[in-house]
């Protein structure tokens, strides 16, 4: 049964607040960092690079970092990423032609590797032999470029399409995730959850935190029967 994870999606605008942020949220209790790397190509906006995170992971030795690569050409950033410290390396399927071969790539430097689709790109995307190789599915539920916006609801039938799919993967949902829209993606399948604004914005995010995971470990108990 994939265990319940939670991955908040941490920015701020200094390298001290970033790494205060990354431990105060462990201390919370997620088990993931979710890193958003913006390049200006893929998406408008630009956020962090490898050298940021090697930053955040001298700071915080060990941190898991979920980095979600929102990138063109996401097979030039591997080598740097796994030498910053990323534990997972997550690439839009739209950006790449041979999904395959940078799963093993990713593979080769000793992260996980895990493959996501935007809002507009059906499920059947991510084929048998990529869904196999992958250890992660990502289905965002809004359009990559920025946090805070509102969760698009006909995204969660991918999550089912892949939860039946691929049972024991991990499968991480991404946009607008928070108390209010938890349920569906707990109901669909998801075990994974990032999320920005429904823990950063709360008055107490360690209670977020719990709450998320509580919704998702009882939801996966019944996908487990
Ligand atoms: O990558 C993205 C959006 O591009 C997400 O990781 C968001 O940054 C999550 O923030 P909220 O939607 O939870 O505010």
């Amino acid at each position: 049964m994939p265990r319940a994870i939670i991955s908040p999606s941490v920015l701020a605008s200094d390298f001290g607040q970033l790494t205060a942020e990354c431990k105060r949220m462990i201390k919370g209790g997620a088990e993931w960092l979710h890193m958003d790397v913006m390049d200006g190509h893929f998406v408008p906006n630009i956020t962090m690079g490898a050298p940021v995170l090697s930053c955040v992971y001298k700071g915080v030795p060990g941190i898991f970092m979920d980095c979600h690569m929102m990138v063109a050409q996401p097979e030039n950033w591997v080598n740097d990423i796994a030498d910053a410290g990323g534990s997972l390396y997550c690439f839009h399927i739209e950006a790449t032609t041979d999904a395959v071969s940078l799963i093993n790539a990713i593979h080769g430097r000793n992260m996980k590797a895990g493959v996501a689709i935007s809002p507009d790109t059906p499920s059947s995307a991510i084929t048998d032999e990529i869904g196999a190789a992958a250890d992660m599915l990502l289905v965002m539920t809004v359009y990559p470029g920025r946090g805070g916006q509102k969760f698009l609801e006909r995204c969660v039938p991918k999550v089912a399409e892949l939860r039946a799919r691929f049972p024991e993967k991990d499968i991480e949902v991404d946009g607008g995730v928070g108390p209010k829209t938890i349920d569906i993606c707990a109901e669909a399948g998801s075990n994974v959850i990032v999320a920005g604004t429904a823990i950063f914005g709360a008055p107490s995010p360690e209670d977020v935190i719990a709450s998320l995971k509580a919704t998702i470990t009882t939801a996966q108990t019944k996908f487990s029967k």
